[in-house]
């Protein structure tokens, strides 16, 4: 039996698109809505004939909806769980793609006290947005991390595993916080990481007359795939969460000062030593099948 007979997705870009069409191909008898505060991405679904039916408001979205999930950036989600409170029937089960947890499931808990709240994270993404860039396979052999709250009931975390199974994902089920605290060095950090070296290297780029962009190697253009990452989506992931990032980050600028020292003093067995470390780290990344074989940069057609 289906999990769920009527989905509502509210913000249609790329992981709202890839979820309406990843939907369409793993369960095409369930009915979708779709809604996004942007009227041109609202007519390009429409278009693309991606769900059932586009609706102009967020509430109109939900009032039919055995599950609803919200794909708007992490700032968002609080406001857009309130303007559906209202229009939402109580038996409906409410849940979210945002990459930060804490203060999403606590923001959408607050907004929806009647409803079963099952925030979620599908851990697959590209540097892409809008609902041109979505695709059905996107979460295939990808992790789903779930962080119910105190009080979720069993069965709908059982419906929102069952039902990101159905899209080809595995589901794990983890508290926000430590969530929070596994991403911001998984996947926070290096996007800061990212956006930090293609930005000192863009201010270079006046000095060396722009050497930076004609000779970028192999190393730099895998970072700029990185930073051309959404804006506000991470701008927002960094501001929600703050504490875990921060912990992360001085972690991180510790073994930098490190590395710095051991250059200096020409310590190669160190450099030796770590590289030698994250190569094995490499490896046992592919060796698990987690590598999600996407072409480098400079061989792909990007
Ligand atoms: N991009 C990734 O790699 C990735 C991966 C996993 C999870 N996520 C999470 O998924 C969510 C969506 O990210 P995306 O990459 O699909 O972004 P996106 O920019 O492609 O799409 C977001 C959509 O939300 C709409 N929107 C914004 N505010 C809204 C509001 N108040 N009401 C209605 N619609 C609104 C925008 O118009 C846009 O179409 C974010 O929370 C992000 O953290 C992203
Ligand atoms: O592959 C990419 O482009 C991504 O950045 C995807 C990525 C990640 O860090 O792995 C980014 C944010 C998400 O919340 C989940 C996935």
């Amino acid at each position: 039996m289906l999990p769920f007979a009527r989905v509502s997705v509210i913000g249609l870009g790329l992981i709202g698109s890839s979820i309406l069409r990843a939907v369409r191909e793993a369960m095409p008898t369930v009915h979708l809505t779709g809604h996004d505060g942007d009227a041109a991405v609202r007519e390009t679904v429409r278009a693309l004939d991606l769900c059932d039916d586009v609706t102009d408001t967020a509430g109109t979205s939900v009032t039919d909806a055995d599950l609803v999930i919200l794909c708007v950036p992490v700032g968002a989600m609080g406001e857009v769980a309130e303007s559906i409170a209202a229009d939402l029937p109580p038996e409906a089960i409410v849940s979210d793609v945002g990459s930060s947890k804490a203060g999403v499931a606590a923001a959408l808990a607050s907004a929806l006290p009647n409803n079963a709240v099952v925030p979620a994270h599908p851990v697959a993404g590209t540097e892409r947005s809008g609902p041109d860039a979505g695709f059905a396979a996107l979460f295939h052999h990808r992790w789903c991390i779930l962080t119910p709250v105190p009080g979720t009931p069993e069965a709908a975390v059982l419906r929102v595993t069952e039902f990101w199974k159905r899209l080809g994902a595995e589901v794990e089920t983890m508290e926000p916080a430590h969530h929070d605290k596994v991403l911001a060095i998984t996947s926070h950090l290096p996007h800061l990481i990212a956006y930090t070296i293609v930005g000192t290297a863009s201010d270079l780029e006046s000095v060396t007359q722009s050497e930076v962009i004609k000779y970028s190697a192999g190393g730099f253009r895998d970072f700029t795939r990185i930073a051309a990452s959404d804006p506000t989506m991470w701008r927002d992931v960094f501001l929600t969460n703050k504490d875990a990032v921060l912990e992360m980050l001085q972690r991180f600028s510790e073994d930098l000062t490190a590395l710095q020292r051991a250059i200096r003093w020409g310590d190669g067995d160190a450099l030796f030593d770590l590289f030698t470390r994250t190569r094995a780290v490499r490896r046992s990344i592919i060796e698990q099948g987690q590598d999600d074989g996407r072409p480098d940069f400079g061989r792909s057609d990007h």
